[in-house]
């Protein structure tokens, strides 16, 4: 069985998060990668040097070429841009009736560059995130989509259960921004219980794209039909051997290593 995952997102010419991340990640889980590009940016491992955002025209034909032929098992969606962008993405999956679409809400880079304009946010909450099957927002963006400012885990939960009443399914609150100085712990929500998803926190300033690989190991392992508990679960341990085992490329954050899981699965079936 041959499983595909489309990513609607931006490019990073620096390789390490957007499309370029993304479709790294299903390759690595055995996943078919699709793409559609919403922009072009001129990114290195120092910041984001500028945004060249696609047309709404050309955002729709990618993806209605991918609708019309291909298909897809599940779908994430990761720097969007605008607002017009947004609502084609929303129209688009409503039409093909997409149902397992992870929405990866990026809105700053690491460096602090806007990849969202402000004035999108409501139209991600009106119009995308009810159409989600999960969100993955890191902390300032699960302040920005619910309201509810986040300084303990209990406000954690709460800004969860709250994008879960705003009409996605399942959420996932990242904790790569929190202050916790020994452990990355990622919070589930999936409607009636939580799950926390945690491990070592690794002192290293190579975290470029951490977001968009995650999200994008949960779309591979969500593509493969496995659960959402398993999915999560998964794209930790992707995600944590990616950043451990890091490259040092450029002189600012560096990109993670999306095949440092597969090699690490295979030393341990060797022995
Ligand atoms: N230093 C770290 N050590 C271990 N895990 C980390 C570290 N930083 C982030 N993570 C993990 O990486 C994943 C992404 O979290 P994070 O909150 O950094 O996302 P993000 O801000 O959206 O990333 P980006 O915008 O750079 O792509 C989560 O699973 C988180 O727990
Ligand atoms: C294109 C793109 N998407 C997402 C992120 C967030 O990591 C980034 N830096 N660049």
């Amino acid at each position: 069985m041959i499983y595909k995952a489309l990513t609607i997102a931006g490019s990073d010419s620096g390789g390490g998060a957007g499309i370029q991340a993304d479709i790294k990640t299903f390759q690595e889980l055995d996943v078919f990668g699709m793409s559609a590009l919403t922009a072009v940016t001129a990114q290195n491992t120092k910041g984001v040097q500028n945004v060249f955002p696609m047309t709404v025209q050309a955002v729709k034909e990618q993806i209605s070429s991918i609708g019309d032929d291909m298909g897809t098992d599940a779908l994430k969606t990761g720097m969007l841009f605008n607002a017009d962008i947004i609502k084609t993405v929303a129209e688009a999956v409503h039409n093909y009736g997409w149902e397992k679409l992870i929405i990866d809400p990026v809105m700053i880079a690491k460096g602090g560059a806007p990849l969202l304009q402000n004035e999108a946010v409501s139209a991600m909450i009106q119009y995308l995130l009810p159409l989600s099957y999960v969100i993955t927002p890191n902390i300032p963006e699960a302040e920005a989509l619910t309201g509810i400012s986040i300084s303990s885990e209990e406000d954690k939960r709460k800004a969860a259960e709250k994008l879960v009443k705003m009409g996605t399914t399942f959420a996932v609150i990242k904790g790569g921004h929190d202050q916790d100085t020994f452990e990355a712990s990622d919070l589930l929500f999936d409607g009636e219980s939580f799950t926390v998803y945690s491990s070592e926190r690794l002192p290293t300033a190579n975290t470029h794209g951490t977001g968009c690989t995650f999200s994008a190991a949960m779309t591979a392992q969500l593509a493969k039909g496995h659960s959402i508990h398993e999915a999560v679960s998964e794209a930790k341990k992707f995600i944590q051997a990616a950043i451990e085992d890091d490259l040092k490329i450029g002189s600012g954050h560096g990109p993670t290593n999306h095949w440092a899981y597969r090699r690490k699965r295979g030393m341990s079936l060797e022995n």
